[in-house]
């Protein structure tokens, strides 16, 4: 172990940080679960401010998500000055783009979501592209610049059809992410041409779930004289539906690389890491120092039982003292985290479903809130915001929503000119509510302008379309609502977080989508095994667990998931085919039916220990 900047780093890491920064190279940072890729990067990255000198405002760092992100910020808290750590560039893929694309262009950029899908459904009114998913495939097409004959064949659609759906589309100014980032990619490729940005050092994390687009990305922002660093492990490579090829491409960048690996893990116990390589069939180079107990695996007959078995062990792991926020529970699919939410919410357990968004946007209907807060500050940039929020209206169809469009088509005027002129009573109702808000609204005053949409949510049908949804989701509407509240008053309460140039609710507007802080939260964790990349969690149930896997991306995935726990890891299967108890491989490596001796972990410390293992930096 050596020293850098009072944090003990391995060998391995040592000579990561100090590496040098040869423009013409590239440095490949190969690592395993757990074994310090973020506290390496930042580390680097403080290297390179404080010692090597280089300019903050000349690295680029890009991530997938905004979680790495956030924990990147976080970590570099302390290592490198307030005013350095500001002129830092380190965002995601996407939020890079955005902020290019609306300081070139000054436009907004209206990112298509679902709902949006389904009112193009009613605009596009085709019987053959009827659905949501359709919609979806059939924009992807056309932008792809798929030759139309082949889209005409798809959709078994005429030449007039394809155009007039093109129109719409083109008419409401959406962008779809792809858009966003090859916008993104040429404001990049100019600016860098003319030096007008220069990044001396490129830093990209989770390097193998990078699919095409965001490497064009990399490859545009890397000038002549820009060294480049990427950290991954392409055995928790998780997309399998995104492109997959990419981090072999990373070698058609023409820089010379050079690899190091991290072969120690700080994360898991070696009975939990070896359980997973197992399980992954490979040979890896990973190891860890620390010892605890092996990995539990059950199997169940039934989900009841499965639920019962995880409610019994955290009852259990509670009379131990255990936090519910050291607890996490890992599945394959959203809806079965529902159901293990409904169960925990039964016993009064509290916990807490993480995502890469807001917890309020877990309701899909909360985003009619944004809707009409792009109203509110500018109707006239906010067609599509106004037709999505206008079907929410009794007696509102698609018939009517079409109607809308094609007249102020007809008559060259936006939608809002269209309805402030309409003698519909419907559209009436909507314009003058609208209207009076945008007269009354203080957007200077969260309170206030919670109140204001909570009023129109009430009038104008939204509120009654929350009526539509089980009353499990029901129950937690005013929870979600209080959630919302409370991301809009982080812009008033950080004004850091409000850039020059645009107002507080602008930047709301602009950057709620990276408002995810759940993790730090005091109750049980739910999480996707893919929301869970790059966390770990003390103890962690995986349910549904799959011991007879082919397909190497669900092999990484549940590998991912094996590799979250720091001391305690149970696996659930349901009806697995596996003689658990006849295999001799895992006997090895598991602990078979039942639960694991608590009393041996905690008498040991094993258990105890970990409540100290917080993030170095904390
Ligand atoms: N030199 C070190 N000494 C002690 N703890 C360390 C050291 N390096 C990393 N850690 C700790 O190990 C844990 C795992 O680190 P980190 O999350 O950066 O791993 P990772 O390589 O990104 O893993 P993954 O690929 O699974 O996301 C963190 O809690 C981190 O603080």
């Amino acid at each position: 172990m050596t020293s850098y900047k009072d944090v003990l780093v391995t060998k391995e890491q040592h000579e990561i940080i100090l590496k040098d920064i040869t423009p013409s190279n590239a440095l490949y940072i190969k690592s395993g679960p757990g074994t310090g890729k973020t506290l390496t990067l930042v580390l680097k990255i403080a290297y390179m401010i404080n010692e090597l000198e280089v300019d903050p405002s000349e690295i680029l760092v890009l991530s997938m998500t905004n979680k790495a992100v956030d924990n990147l910020k976080d970590n570099l808290d302390g290592l490198i000055a307030d005013d350095k750590k500001e002129q830092l560039n380190i965002n995601t893929f996407h939020a890079f783009c955005h902020d290019l694309v609306t300081a070139f262009y000054g436009d907004e950029v209206d990112i298509l979501q679902d709902e949006g899908l389904r009112i193009l459904v009613q605009l596009f009114d085709n019987k053959k592209v009827n659905d949501k998913y359709k919609v979806a495939k059939f924009i992807r097409m056309f932008k792809d610049n798929v030759d139309h004959e082949l889209i005409r064949a798809e959709f078994d659609l005429t030449q007039e059809e394809i155009n007039s759906m093109i129109n719409i589309f083109s008419d409401m100014k959406l962008s779809t992410y792809s858009d966003l980032l090859k916008r993104g990619k040429t404001i990049i490729q100019s600016l860098v041409k003319e030096e007008k940005l220069n990044f001396r050092v490129v830093v990209v994390d989770e390097f193998q779930d990078m699919y095409n687009d965001l490497f064009q990305i990399i490859k545009a922002a890397l000038g002549p004289n820009s060294h480049l660093i990427f950290a991954g492990d392409t055995n928790q490579s998780i997309y399998k539906f995104l492109d997959t090829k990419v981090p072999s491409k990373i070698e058609d960048l023409g820089k010379t690389f050079d690899v190091l690996e991290m072969s120690e893990s700080f994360r898991s116990t070696d009975e939990i890491l070896s359980a997973s390589k197992y399980l992954l069939g490979k040979e890896i180079n990973v190891f860890s120092n620390h010892y605890g107990l092996k990995p539990t695996i059950n199997n169940f007959n039934s989900d009841l039982d499965q639920y019962e078995f995880i409610i019994k062990e955290i009852k259990k792991l509670q009379s131990y003292n255990v936090p519910l926020h050291d607890i996490a529970v890992l599945s394959r699919t959203n809806y079965e985290l529902t159901k293990i939410a409904r169960l925990l919410k039964m016993y009064r357990l509290d916990f807490i479903k993480l995502s890469s968004s807001p917890n309020w946007l877990q309701n899909d209907n909360f985003i009619y809130l944004i809707d009409y807060l792009k109203i509110l500050l500018n109707p006239y940039q906010a067609n599509f915001s106004i037709l999505c929020t206008l079907k929410l209206m009794p007696m509102v169809g698609p018939k009517t929503l079409r109607q809308v469009y094609e007249e102020s088509v007809q008559r060259n005027i936006d939608i809002w000119g269209y309805l402030s002129r309409s003698k519909d009573p419907k559209l009436k109702i909507y314009y003058n509510l609208m209207q009076q808000t945008r007269k009354s609204i203080d957007f200077e005053d969260p309170k206030d302008v919670l109140q204001k949409l909570l009023k129109i949510s009430n009038e104008l049908g939204l509120v009654k379309k929350f009526g539509r949804i089980d009353s499990f989701q029901k129950s937690n509407i005013t929870e979600q609502y209080i959630e919302f509240y409370s991301s809009l008053k982080t812009f008033y309460e950080n004004p850091s977080r409000v850039s020059e140039t645009s107002s507080m609710i602008e930047s709301f507007l602009k950057n709620f989508m990276s408002l995810s802080q759940q993790e730090y939260s005091s109750k049980i964790k739910l999480s996707t095994i893919h929301q869970s990349k790059g966390l770990e969690f003390p103890i962690v149930f995986m349910t549904d667990f799959n011991l007879e896997l082919d397909d190497e991306q669900e092999k990484n995935l549940r590998y991912v998931g094996m590799t979250r726990p720091k001391t305690l890891l149970y696996l659930n299967s349901i009806g697995n085919n596996v003689d658990l108890d006849k295999d001799e491989e895992l006997k090895k490596r598991f602990t078979i039916a039942g639960s694991p001796n608590l009393s041996k972990a905690f008498q040991n410390r094993v258990v105890r220990s970990l409540h100290t293992w917080r993030k170095i930096f904390h």
